[in-house]
């Protein structure tokens, strides 16, 4: 038996009394430990931010390859920018040799960089420039505003995320006050070939970070999730709403209490008469750069050991993202 989609009323959540708030942390354990995706209402994001930041997305993707690459990434590994088709395999991040993926993405880093912050190498990664197209007009200012929402509305989910740990609800705010967050607007043109062996429009893989929050397009299909009974379901766009999942580091922070599931975009039929484009808004949060992640005090039983060793934030993210590039030729 295959349990609905949860949706999760996060305004509910934050009008209750602490007992309140301690028995929806509850549901939201429950879900983090099976799937740990779930949709997210009762966000109050507004309206016109999420559809100008849309429209603005779609309109650049509609521009022609040449236009695209005036802003591509400069060199792979490079995380900012335009990511054009060929560009990326999901997959290889979990070791496995698949073609690229068939899709085509834009990406931004955090609006400022924080003040005293001289790490060269999180200021050569995360607070690399993001590299700006001229057109379509209003796009920079719709990107930052979705941007913003998405990083306060990430701050909010781990308060809950903090409660559902039998932690107090601020326990991650320290960690994640200078965060190291992307946001990547992705399109899966439509296709008329077959795909090669392998190739989907997302390899299967899991999301390296705290937590991420997905727009998929209203009405889509192909979100996938590989269930813990072992096989492949849909994950369908809730209206209004975000879907939510729970990245690596929450997986190590809670020793595998709550799992990072595997996820995957399929390709849609080839030569089916509905248009099969697709296209999501991608916040990928991520604690901050120096942030050590190990194992929290209330994920361990008595006399159990951590599983993982820590891993420092920025570095590991660096890493992850560097598997699934292609190198230079
Ligand atoms: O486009 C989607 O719906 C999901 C993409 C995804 O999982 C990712 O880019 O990490
Ligand atoms: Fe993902």
């Amino acid at each position: 038996m295959v349990a609905a989609f949860p949706v999760f009323d996060l305004s509910r959540f934050e009008q209750s009394d602490i007992a309140g708030r301690k028995l929806l942390g509850r549901e939201v354990d429950e879900i983090c430990r099976t799937t740990g995706f779930l949709a997210i209402s009762g966000h109050s994001v507004p309206r016109a931010v999420i559809d100008a930041a849309w429209l603005k997305a779609r309109a650049f993707f509609d521009q022609s390859a040449e236009v695209k690459d005036k802003v591509r990434a400069p060199y792979p590994g490079y995380p900012y920018g335009y990511l054009g088709p060929g560009t990326e395999a999901l997959a290889k991040s979990k070791g496995a040799d698949t073609p690229p993926d068939l899709k085509e993405s834009f990406n931004g880093g955090p609006l400022s960089v924080p003040e005293g912050l001289v790490d060269p190498q999180a200021l050569a990664f995360c607070y690399a420039e993001t590299i700006w197209p001229d057109s379509p007009d209003g796009f920079v200012s719709a990107w930052k505003a979705y941007y913003a929402a998405m990083e306060d509305l990430a701050a909010r989910i781990m308060r809950v995320f903090a409660t559902a740990l039998d932690m107090p609800e601020d326990y991650f705010q320290p960690m994640i006050d200078r965060p190291i967050s992307a946001l990547r607007a992705l399109n899966y043109p439509e296709t008329d070939t077959p795909p090669l062996a392998g190739q989907l429009r997302a390899g299967a893989h899991t999301d390296y970070g705290s937590l991420t929050i997905l727009l998929p397009q209203p009405g889509s299909g192909g979100l996938q999730i590989y269930t813990p009974e072992g096989d492949w379901r849909e994950v369908p766009p809730v209206d209004g709403a975000f879907v939510i999942n729970i990245g690596d580091l929450m997986a190590l922070w809670t020793n595998d209490r709550w799992v990072s599931t595997l996820h995957r975009v399929v390709n849609p039929d080839v030569g089916s008469a509905k248009s099969s484009r697709r296209q999501s808004l991608a916040f990928f949060h991520q604690p901050n750069w120096h942030q050590e992640i190990a194992c929290i005090e209330t994920c361990l039983e008595p006399g159990q050991q951590p599983r993982y060793q820590p891993v420092q934030s920025g570095p590991y993210l660096m890493g992850k993202f560097n598997a699934t590039v292609k190198p230079a030729a």
